[in-house]
């Protein structure tokens, strides 16, 4: 306990570019701790708003609360408590009481029997600025506007029908790395970069309906133009900001260039959301004029601009009874492009560090995938229904490797009871599946990746299994998992259909480094390298 405060400390001295003497604020600090210590408990006692709230571990400092307790992999610090102190826990961060469940069945109480209590999101300085004062659908509260936007979506975007008729994007993006990729057969080549790349080029189509400047595997190198612009939003949408857990400590965010951080990426999101919205509207107002040929399958970006008004200000009304204009598009348009890239790579990421890991299981996933293309020379999306191996493999690492291990953080809208204990209006929620994927009460030797525990289970990752939520549950599980996981599977029976995979020479199983970094979706910390080679026919 002493070593954290210490460490906290140091943290905090560091970020606030304290340069004195350190045993001025190391003998100031445990007086100030000590004195609103106390405050805190008489006050608390006495107005009784600590009672039968849920355990919480070690100390809370006052105004920090809990946060030296997160490290820099939540999810992981997170489920270490949980194991000491019981499915439900509460933290304070900073000044917000922050409950995390750690289990199927306090996720399936917080997903399912009190839904309506815990589907909104909470008001957060990145996610705010990012969907332009939660004008989108994965960051808006509980409201009209995000059940508008969410039929909207069910009907226009996400149906399979729709899913379906980008399959030609998929297919071709996946045949263009597969070739690039071919090109350096016998070479270490980047996959965590590669994935990023084609998903990203594959998102950028399906959003924006063309493929991005310097997106060519050759010309990019196979690292995404986008690469580092998605990745810095994802890490600040998912960092903590000292704004959102005490407000008076909001400058620290300006000290640590927080703030500067996230309005330059804003901003640069913004201008690529702009571009595209302005050049689908020209585009669209030639096809409407016939002078010129439509090449691509309706972008999601088309059928948003097929609901915006004349006048583009005040949106009009269709079936679905929305309301759209252009900034409301722009936040739509930026979940689907931010929500769809990164996490797909991540999945195709691990999966392969997962097979790396695992001969056994990469050569039986090879094995099915060969002989159900045979000599074809290609996989194709109606392939895909005859691999039950991969679609195991890929629900372990969905398992393993939840994409975005707490979910998206959830808001109490009203005082709620779970398992006799009481969970304010307006905590914040974290449902730690990272954690529930390895509940030895649900899984047999949780930590070993064994795609046959599937085998015959009709445990699923559609939200209904509360211990396998990949997709989250619940009101606001993910909508965008049908298209998600068919690029997926695409993606990764491709790679094991064209190449044989191996280490860099001098590295075994043991080297590739399981250590994750944390954001909103979680990746590798280090890029997996692997050495593709063209099978012998
Ligand atoms: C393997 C790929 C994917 C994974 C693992 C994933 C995971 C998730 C998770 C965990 C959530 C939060 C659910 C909750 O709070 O209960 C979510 C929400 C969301 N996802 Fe995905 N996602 C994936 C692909 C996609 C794609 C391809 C899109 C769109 C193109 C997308 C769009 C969204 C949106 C808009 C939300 C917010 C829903 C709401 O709050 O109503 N996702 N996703």
């Amino acid at each position: 306990m002493a070593n954290e405060s210490v460490r906290f400390l140091q943290s905090l001295m560091d970020a606030l570019n304290y340069k004195g003497p350190p045993s001025i604020p190391l003998l100031l600090f445990p007086l100030l701790l000590f004195v609103c210590t106390l405050l805190y408990l008489v006050v608390g006692g006495k107005h009784g708003h600590m009672k039968n709230l849920p355990p919480t571990p070690g100390l809370s400092i006052p105004l920090f609360g809990h946060f030296h307790l997160l490290g820099s992999t939540p999810h992981i610090s997170l489920h270490r408590l949980s194991q000491k102190q019981g499915p439900l826990i509460r933290l304070n961060l900073g000044q917000v009481p922050t409950i995390v469940a750690s289990t199927p069945e306090t996720a399936a109480k917080i997903l399912k029997t009190y839904d309506t209590h815990f589907c909104s999101r909470p008001s957060l300085t990145s996610t705010s600025r990012y969907s332009y004062g939660h004008l989108d659908m994965a960051f808006s509260p509980y409201n009209q506007h995000w059940m508008k936007l969410r039929r909207f979506s069910n009907a226009h975007i996400f149906s399979p029908s729709r899913v379906h008729s980008l399959r030609a994007i998929r297919e071709q993006e996946v045949e263009a790395m597969v070739n690039a990729i071919s090109n350096k057969s016998g070479t270490s080549v980047n996959v965590s970069d590669a994935v990023m790349c084609l998903f990203n080029n594959i998102m950028f189509r399906e959003v924006f309906g063309k493929r991005p400047e310097m997106g060519e595997y050759a010309e990019c190198g196979m690292r995404s133009p986008y690469h580092e612009l998605i990745s810095e939003v994802i890490f600040l949408m998912g960092g903590f900001f000292w704004k959102d857990l005490s407000p008076s400590f909001a400058w620290v965010d300006v000290v640590r260039g927080w703030r500067g951080k996230l309005e330059r990426s804003f901003q640069a999101l913004d201008a690529v959301l702009e571009q595209e919205v302005a050049e689908g509207m020209k585009r669209r107002q030639r096809q409407e004029a016939g002078t010129s040929e439509k090449d691509e399958a309706t972008c999601f970006l088309d059928v948003l601009l097929q609901h915006l008004s004349d006048d583009d200000q005040n949106g009009k009304n269709d079936s679905a009874g929305l309301q759209l204009n252009t900034v409301e598009a722009k936040a739509l348009l930026m979940n689907m492009f931010i929500g769809g890239t990164d996490t797909s790579a991540s999945v195709l990421d691990w999966a392969m560090t997962d097979l790396m890991r695992n001969p056994e299981a990469m050569q039986k996933a090879q094995d099915e995938v060969r002989q159900v293309i045979g000599r074809k020379g290609i996989v194709k999306e109606s392939d895909l229904h005859q691999l039950h191996y991969l679609k195991m493999v890929i629900k372990e690492t969905l398992r393993l490797h939840p994409p975005a291990p707490l979910l998206l953080q959830r808001e109490c809208l009203k005082d709620a009871t779970i398992d006799g204990y009481r969970i304010p209006a307006k905590a914040r929620i974290l449902i730690n599946v990272w954690a529930i994927g390895r509940d030895p009460n649900y899984w047999d030797n949780p930590e070993s990746f064994r795609p046959e525990r599937f085998e015959g289970s009709p445990t699923s990752y559609l939200g209904n299994h509360f211990q396998l939520l990949p997709f989250g549950g619940g009101r606001r599980i993910c909508p965008g998992m049908g298209l998600g996981i068919v690029g997926v599977e695409l993606a990764m029976a491709s790679f094991l259909y064209s190449f044989n995979w191996d280490l860099p020479a001098g590295k075994s199983q043991g080297d590739v480094s399981m250590e994750e970094s944390f954001g909103i979706v979680c990746h590798r910390k280090e890029p997996l390298l692997l050495v593709p080679s063209t099978p012998a026919a």
